[in-house]
């Protein structure tokens, strides 16, 4: 049984001229212990997909399921790391990793929760900011808190909506290791949605294009042969990466092409000159 299945899902945002369809017949199957990763341009669907799979919202028609179990709702099961952080900010780093932990296991006890903090703080190597308030952080430890809160919960599935893509580089290449460390330590199962061709041939095990939309559809898959853990800096002579990046990319480029030759979209310039013209 495939432990992340969407048959035939479909979602329309309805409005007053009837609405768009945003996805269109998305199907998409993930084995447990699977990193999968679904590239797209911005707007094409993404946030909605993770939505959809984290139980946010309701497909228009088809089903989502989970371990063979339609998804009505949001579940622990399943960890969302968002893109724009999501912490409280009265909270310090400590209390906002607690709050989910607590909400996750409310029956263990204050020090056993405590402890769990602690260790996944340790994990994103935060252990010296625990006390300090999400304004006092910078971009990137603000991710990481996301990532510890996110993985604290012990989720059975990580899905991440492009948690990495306000991210300077090497704040970027760090914790796209660290979140490679901790799938690999537990092999939870994870998506990861992106807009970054080489950031999803580094950590997943197959790339999905998403089709940009409306009517946004998955392309065809492409495998990611190459042996783990992987190293980013040889990864650029791989003749396996280069060939899969290519194709990638290359198709990108032409549902990119193929959208701006259906276009019926016209512009007209406004008819100006200038008054005078004074050299
Ligand atoms: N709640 C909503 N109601 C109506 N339309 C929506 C809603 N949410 C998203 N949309 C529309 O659906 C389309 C896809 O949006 P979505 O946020 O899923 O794309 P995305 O690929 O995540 O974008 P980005 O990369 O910019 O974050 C957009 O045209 C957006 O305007």
């Amino acid at each position: 049984m495939a432990y992340l299945e969407l048959k035939n899902v479909c979602k329309t945002y309805e409005d007053a001229s009837g609405g768009t369809e945003v996805l269109s017949n998305i199907n998409l199957t993930i084995e447990e212990g699977e990193f999968v990763a679904i590239v797209g341009f911005t707007g094409s669907g993404k946030t909605t997909l993770v939505n959809l799979i984290n139980g946010l919202i309701k497909p228009t028609s088809g089903e989502v399921l989970f371990k063979g179990v339609p998804v009505t709702d949001t579940s622990h099961e399943r960890g969302v790391i968002f893109q724009n952080y999501s912490l409280l900010p009265w909270l310090t780093v400590g209390q906002n990793v607690y709050m989910a932990v607590k909400e996750a296991f409310p029956k263990e006890s204050k020090e056993k929760l405590q402890a769990i903090v602690k260790d996944y703080v340790a994990m994103v190597s935060l252990s010296p900011a625990i006390n300090k308030r999400p304004k006092e952080l910078s971009g990137g430890m603000r991710q990481r808190v996301a990532v510890a809160r996110a993985l604290a919960m012990n989720p059975e599935m990580i899905i991440m909506d492009e948690p990495l893509g306000a991210l300077d580089a090497l704040t970027r290449g760090n914790l796209q290791d660290e979140i490679l460390n901790i799938w690999s330590k537990d092999k939870r199962t994870a998506l990861l949605i992106t807009n970054d061709v080489d950031e999803g041939i580094y950590m997943a095990d197959r790339i999905i294009p998403l089709k940009p939309g409306p009517n946004a559809t998955l392309g065809p898959e492409f495998t990611i042969d190459i042996e783990r853990p992987r190293d980013k800096t040889s990864l650029n002579d791989n003749e396996t990466y280069k060939k899969n990046r290519n194709a990638i990319i290359e198709y990108l480029m032409d549902i990119g092409n193929e959208r701006k030759s259906v276009s019926n979209e016209t512009y007209e310039l406004p008819e100006i000159s200038p008054k005078s013209f004074v050299a």
